[in-house]
């Protein structure tokens, strides 16, 4: 399967030399699900960011199917969908207005927007509450109409910062079955997440950070063999700590 996801010698430091992230190195390819695993500050949201093209960097190449995310941020931008881990919508356009505008953003083809918002609005049930404006939809409520916006132009790379926190079980749970399908499909998928069960379960493959440095990456039965994904984080962030 081809390289959807290149990070090269990625490495970020912050104003007053402080180095986020430091010579990152990791591949996600069509058809993975790769979470991306840390403790608080370790340099996830960092990375993520200069992924999707939002925050600049100090050394390495970033790659989206072959295009730098420096030199063809657009290319990029159109094959990727991103959501944050505390999505920012419009407050004074409706729950449909978005998904239309997320469409022509995306060049959805009018005779697919239909089904496709039908499709991922029921799943989700969010279907009654399109015609509401953003301002008056929860936390959840909006982080379920940005999950929607990104899955509806059906991108090659979908990145997400945390996407289950705020998710109530349900939506979780076809969130997790929306990520697998469109992986099938031949996208993939590199997320955060501090829910090491659900990535345990979820993913094809980890990479853990510290201090901004890669400590694992692999497939999820080589990082934690028979162990859970849990006891070998600890593991791992502990003899980091003895270093
Ligand atoms: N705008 C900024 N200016 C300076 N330092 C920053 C900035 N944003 C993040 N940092 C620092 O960079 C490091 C990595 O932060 P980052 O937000 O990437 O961590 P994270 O792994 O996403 O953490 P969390 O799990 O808490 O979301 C931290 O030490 C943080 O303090």
């Amino acid at each position: 399967m081809n390289n959807v996801l290149e990070i090269k010698n990625y490495t970020k430091v912050y104003s007053g030399n402080k180095k986020a992230v430091d010579s990152l190195n990791l591949t996600v390819k069509a058809g993975e699900i790769h979470a991306f695993i840390g403790h608080n500050g370790a340099g996830k949201t960092t990375t993520i960011r200069a992924v999707v093209g939002i925050m600049d960097f100090d050394e390495g190449e970033i790659l989206v199917n072959g295009h730098s995310v420096k030199d063809e941020p657009v290319k990029c931008k159109s094959m990727t969908a991103y959501i944050p881990d505390n999505p920012d919508l419009y407050d004074y356009i409706t729950g449909i207005q978005y998904l239309n505008y997320m469409c022509d953003m995306f060049s959805v083809p009018a005779k697919e927007r239909v089904s496709r918002i039908q499709k991922y609005a029921d799943v989700l049930k969010l279907t009654d509450s399109l015609g509401d404006l953003i301002s008056s939809y929860s936390h959840g409520m909006k982080q379920k109409l940005a999950l929607i916006g990104a899955f509806i132009h059906s991108p090659h790379l979908l990145v997400l910062d945390e996407p289950f926190v705020g998710l109530d079980p349900e939506a979780s749970f076809h969130l997790k079955k929306m990520m697998r399908h469109l992986c099938d499909a031949g996208a993939a998928i590199f997320f955060s997440t501090h829910v090491l069960e659900v990535a345990e379960k979820l993913c094809d493959k980890v990479t853990i950070i510290n201090n901004g440095k890669l400590i694992e990456s692999g497939t999820m039965e080589e990082i934690k063999g028979s162990h859970s994904l849990e006891d070998v984080f600890m593991e791992v962030v502990e003899n980091e700590r003895q270093v």
